[in-house]
């Protein structure tokens, strides 16, 4: 590696994980354990939990997994034949947003939390490009939680990428990653606790 190499990034424990076509990069755990407690159970205690609902091939489908949205607008945005109405942020989501936008220096107007109650609950291979969202834009996920593991898959190449995501730890997908990647957090039959997810999003 040449000595410029090194100053190319301000954090340099950063690397994309990504081998092409993307940015993926792992901050691991941000928060101490203490903290990281303290905001799972704030979250799971006072988002406004519901089961996502989606009409696929004219059948609905409800996950077990539960959402809850909140945006800087109380915009509704429409997807599979329903409406989701944003709600206004709780004030501690507002501080994490804030922790988050000063570790990787983007800034959000939106988030879309998970919650899984188990290994049993995930979610299947996907990429976050609504048109509802900036083309190209960051999304930066908060992990709380029992831990899981987090897989990516070229659209076209079918090459894979993994990793473990922590509790308290920070992942960013930006740049080109919605277009040419997959991405999953796969079922699992281990014994995990539950876990929230904070996607932190830029919303047009
Ligand atoms: O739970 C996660 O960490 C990721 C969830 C996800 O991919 C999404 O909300 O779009
Ligand atoms: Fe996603």
């Amino acid at each position: 590696m040449m000595l410029t190499d090194l100053f190319e990034n301000d954090d340099m424990k950063l690397i994309n994980l990504l081998p092409q076509e993307g940015a993926v990069h792992y901050y691991g755990k941000i928060l101490d354990k203490a903290t990281a407690d303290a905001y799972f159970e704030k979250c799971r205690s006072e988002l406004s939990w519901e089961h996502d609902r989606s009409f696929i091939y004219g059948k609905e489908i409800v996950t077990k997994r539960k959402i809850a949205w909140y945006a800087d607008e109380l915009v509704s945005y429409t997807y599979s034949g329903y409406t989701k109405m944003a709600s206004a942020w709780p004030s501690f989501l507002q501080e994490i947003k804030q922790v988050v936008e000063s570790h990787c220096g983007d800034v959000f107007n939106s988030c879309l939390c998970n919650f899984y109650h188990s290994g049993a609950e995930g979610m299947g291979w996907h990429s976050d490009a609504e048109k509802d969202l900036v083309e190209n834009g960051v999304i930066a996920a908060l992990s709380l939680g029992g831990e899981r593991k987090f897989l990516f898959k070229h659209k076209g190449t079918g090459e894979k990428a993994s990793l473990v995501l922590e509790h308290g730890s920070l992942l960013i997908m930006k740049g080109s990653t919605q277009a040419n990647w997959l991405h999953s957090l796969p079922k699992t039959k281990k014994d995990v606790e539950p876990r929230v997810s904070l996607t932190f999003r830029q919303m047009r």
